[in-house]
């Protein structure tokens, strides 16, 4: 049902030429962006920015969505994932923090997967749009043509934040405590680092640097919120959902041979297993009801990144119920890959043992289409901007035979993407 206050918008997609770079498009302070493997859109401007607190953010979002999708009036000649109507989000982790969740809908979309390339133009029924004497295919060109060279690398100093090492350690073992105490099965315990970026900073050097060292993760820029997220929370394409689950990370061994070494102990340590179920169970309960034909592979897979090896476990389904990406992640957020099993145990435990509120890290970051379909990873290896101020966040899954000094060396390793990036 359409709710007669939902503004109408109306929003156009034309092909355009290659735009092989997309980075360039966006705004250097305010970027919107969500890549992978050189596929992906980017947005340029704002339309409209709805935005969601408290244990609702999520279903009010897709419900918000729902209504606005409804009244657009769209024109897709195209007709791929990513054009037509879409909006970017990001999502606060817990329904405490003061972090608000947000939708926003750029003014202009440029994007490219498939070999296809275009431009989408959203605006409110009424507002004229500039399509020069060409029309609407002159003003989607010269918005494909529009681009800006990405600034100079910027270096951040990151200090310890609310969370030291020693308190971090600490945690982890109270942590482990309070599992082998029976209290509860798994916890993600996570810390932070902050610093400050200089001001007038091409934050888009750092979203590049990201999408250039991992290219096989999601590369986002949502609301300040940047990161490369190997972990896909849900996407859902034409009724066929997919999810990655990862839980269980070890360093890269140094040289083939330690490295295939580091891999098989990962594959066949227990502890990781066990840690790994955890997560598969909560999105396999979590997509049950609204997908047939649901599988997961029956042993993880160790997945390569350039920093790490992960556990992973990739899930697909059939969507059976019409559910929107957004109703997905409403129905899996938090996973037990970020916030422990049992799911309120775990969240109570986090609320009392880390000193700082998450913001969206760990929250699921992505897009959403007017049908509904879209992609959506939990934001990892992030970071978010506010004002000049910078914070990064990285934790691990803590069961009964966690080690806090193993934990801290895995939140570094997980530092790394950030880091990297903006170090030096
Ligand atoms: C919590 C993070 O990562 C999560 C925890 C993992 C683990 O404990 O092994 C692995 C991947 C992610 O699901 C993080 O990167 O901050």
């Amino acid at each position: 049902m359409t709710n007669p206050d939902t503004p109408r918008l109306v929003v156009d997609t034309t092909p355009v030429g290659d735009v092989s770079l997309l980075i360039p498009h966006t705004s250097e302070s305010e970027p919107l962006v969500w890549l992978r493997k050189g596929t992906g859109i980017v947005g340029i401007g704002e339309a409209l920015r709805l935005e969601f607190t408290g244990e609702t953010r999520l279903t009010d979002a897709a419900a918000a969505w729902r209504s606005l999708a409804a009244s657009a009036r769209v024109s897709d000649r195209v007709g791929v994932p990513g054009t037509g109507l879409i909006a970017f989000g990001a999502f606060a982790f817990s329904s405490l923090s003061t972090t608000t969740s947000v939708l926003i809908v750029p003014r202009t979309v440029v994007g490219r997967r498939s070999g296809r390339h275009w431009v989408t133009h959203i605006r409110f029924e009424g507002d004229e749009l500039d399509t020069g004497r060409g029309g609407m295919l002159e003003a989607s060109e010269a918005a494909a043509a529009e681009t800006t060279p990405i600034g100079e690398p910027f270096g951040v100093d990151f200090l310890e934040g609310q969370e030291s090492a020693d308190s971090y350690k600490l945690h982890v073992a109270e942590g482990v405590r309070r599992i082998r105490a029976g209290e509860l099965e798994k916890v993600v315990l996570a810390r932070d680092l902050v610093g400050s970026v200089p001001a007038d900073s091409d934050v888009r050097r750092f979203v590049t640097d990201l999408a250039q060292g991992y290219p096989d993760c999601w590369t986002y820029a949502v609301d300040g919120l940047i990161g490369s997220s190997p972990e896909t929370l849900v996407s859902v394409t034409d009724g066929a959902v997919t999810a990655r689950v990862l839980a269980g990370t070890t360093a890269r061994g140094d040289g083939p041979e330690a490295d295939e070494h580091a891999s098989v102990a990962l594959a066949t340590s227990q502890k990781d297993n066990d840690e790994h179920e955890f997560a598969v169970q909560s999105v396999v309960r979590s997509l049950e009801m609204h997908t047939s034909h649901l599988a997961a592979s029956e042993v993880p897979f160790t997945l390569k990144l350039p920093n790490l090896w992960h556990l992973a476990t990739d899930i697909e389904g059939v969507l059976s119920d019409g559910a929107s990406s957004l109703d997905l992640i409403a129905a899996l957020h938090p996973t037990a890959a970020v916030a422990g099993a049992p799911t309120p145990d775990a969240i109570a435990m986090i609320d009392d043992l880390e000193p700082f509120d998450r913001g969206r890290y760990a929250g699921p970051v992505g897009w959403v289409g007017a049908d509904g379909d879209g992609e959506w990873a939990i934001a990892l290896r992030c970071a978010q901007l506010d004002d000049g101020a910078i914070t990064a966040y990285a934790g691990c899954g803590v069961v009964g035979e966690s080690v806090p000094e193993n934990e801290l060396m895995e939140t570094r390793i997980k530092f790394r993407p950030v880091i990297d990036a903006l170090e030096g």
